[in-house]
Formats: structure tokens, sequence, C-alpha cells
């Protein structure tokens, strides 16, 4: 997979060369380039904001430095592209939606900052190729790199090698609609407090079934929305009986 990165903050996506993702960029499972926008600025300053037209509290970024900088990111590579967009007005980003992008062979993000990008922006890219809004979650942030970080770890994992254990990838929470339950590690008593039992135990039918009540506990009472969102034949009696 190639990802391209376009923002005025180049080094805000220093941690994409770190760890997991620098070593998936190391192994040539993902290929990460990032563009600095006021590269294609023609003036002195290397102006990429405006005012609002309308009026409004602070500046909007641009159209045609934008266009100019995907327009030359996006031809770089012939591979079918996706551009994502990171802005609090999004589509909640979720899990199945990285599992998505994960299959793309392409993704093209564009870092907004100040008050965002000139919407024609979007629309003009919408009308050739796949163009998602997305929000990572209901807060603000300054602008759209910590969203590409947040995304760019949540869909490499995903990829074949990336991750040590793929069983890691396929069994974490959200993949079967529910929370993870509760982890341990040795050693067995910490400050007093002992793992639970059942896990010590060796039964692992046993250990499956806490871990299955533990993860609906978990689930009902702290996003009972994801239990209301699961198939009608998601949950089975044992499961009904907790
Ligand atoms: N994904 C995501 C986001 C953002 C986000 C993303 C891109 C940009 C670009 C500019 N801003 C600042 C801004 C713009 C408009 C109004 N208020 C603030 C951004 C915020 N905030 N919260 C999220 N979950």
């Amino acid at each position: 997979m190639r990802i391209d990165v376009v923002t005025i903050f180049p080094g805000y996506l220093a941690p994409l060369r770190e760890a997991l993702l620098g070593r998936a960029v190391g192994t040539g499972l993902l290929d990460i380039a990032v563009h600095d926008l006021r590269d294609w600025t023609h003036d002195v300053h290397q102006a990429v904001d405006d005012a609002p037209y309308g009026g409004g509290p602070g500046m909007v970024m641009r159209p045609h430095v934008w266009g100019e900088a995907l327009d030359d990111v996006l031809a770089a590579d012939p591979r079918p592209a996706r551009l994502v967009v990171p802005t609090p007005a999004g589509r909640p980003f979720t899990q199945a939606a990285a599992h998505a992008y994960a299959a793309q062979e392409r993704l093209v993000f564009a870092c907004g900052r100040y008050e965002g990008i000139d919407q024609r922006v979007v629309d003009h890219y919408a009308a050739s190729m796949p163009v998602d809004e997305i929000s990572i979650g209901d807060y603000v942030l300054v602008g759209g790199e910590v969203a590409v970080l947040v995304v760019v770890e949540a869909v490499a994992r995903l990829l074949p090698g990336v991750l040590g254990n793929p069983r890691s990838a396929a069994e974490d929470s959200f993949s079967d609609g529910l929370l993870e339950g509760p982890a341990y590690t040795r050693p067995e008593v910490w400050r007093g407090h002992a793992v639970p039992e059942v896990l010590r135990s060796g039964n692992h039918g046993a250990i499956a079934r806490w871990r299955r009540d533990r993860a609906l506990e978990r689930t009902a009472e702290r996003r009972p929305d994801l239990i209301a969102a699961l198939p009608p034949d998601a949950l089975d009696e044992a499961d009904r009986a907790l």
C-alpha cells in the first residue's frame, strides 16, 4: 500500500517512521510519502489560507494551492487512490472503515488546518475519485495531522505481515462488535491484587466463557450503543444469561 500525506506541518508525521509503522515501511509493506503543501505556493509568503467568504472566525485554506498539490501527488503513482480528508464534520472513522482502507492500493490524506479546506477541493476530486471526509471523534483538534496518524496506524496494523501476531488484529476490540475484556500477566499477585483464578486454571472452555462475559459486561457498561448494534444472532443463550 502507498500512503501520501499532504500537510503544512510535515514534522507532525514523523511518528510514521517509528516502531511498527517504521518497520512496515522498512520492509516494503508500506510506502509512505509526506508532502509539504507550501511547496506548491508561488508567493513570497507561501500563503495557504485566506479569510472566509460570508465572514466568521478564522481562516480557510485556499483551493488553488490544494488543487496543484493534489494533482501532482495523485499523478505521481498510477495506482487508484482514495482521498481521505479528516474534518470535525466527517463521518466517524471506525474499525470497519480501517478494514476497508486496508484493502485500498493507495490512500492520499489531505491535512487541513485553520477552519478547514475550501469545500470545492473535496467537491472537485469527488467527481473523479473516491473521497471520504472522516472524523476520529467528537472533539475538536487544531488540524488533520493527528487524525492521519490515528487512521494510518489503525489501517497499517491490519496489513498482512505488519503485526507479529496476526491473531491480534483478528481478536482485538470491535472485531466481534464488543470491547475487549481485562488482560493480566505475571505476577499472580501484585500489591494484593490477584489474577482471576479461572485464567490460571488451564480450563480453556471456562477461560473463553469468562473472557466473553467480561467483554459483554464491559461493553454493556461503557458502550451500550455497541450492544444495541449487534446483529440479532450475535448473542447466544449463555450470553443472554449473563
Ligand atoms: N478527524 C478529525 C477531527 C478534527 C479536525 C480535522 C481536520 C482539521 C483541519 C482544521 N481543523 C480545525 C478545525 C476545523 C473546523 C472547525 N474547528 C476546528 C481540523 C480539525 N477535529 N476533531 C476531529 N475528530
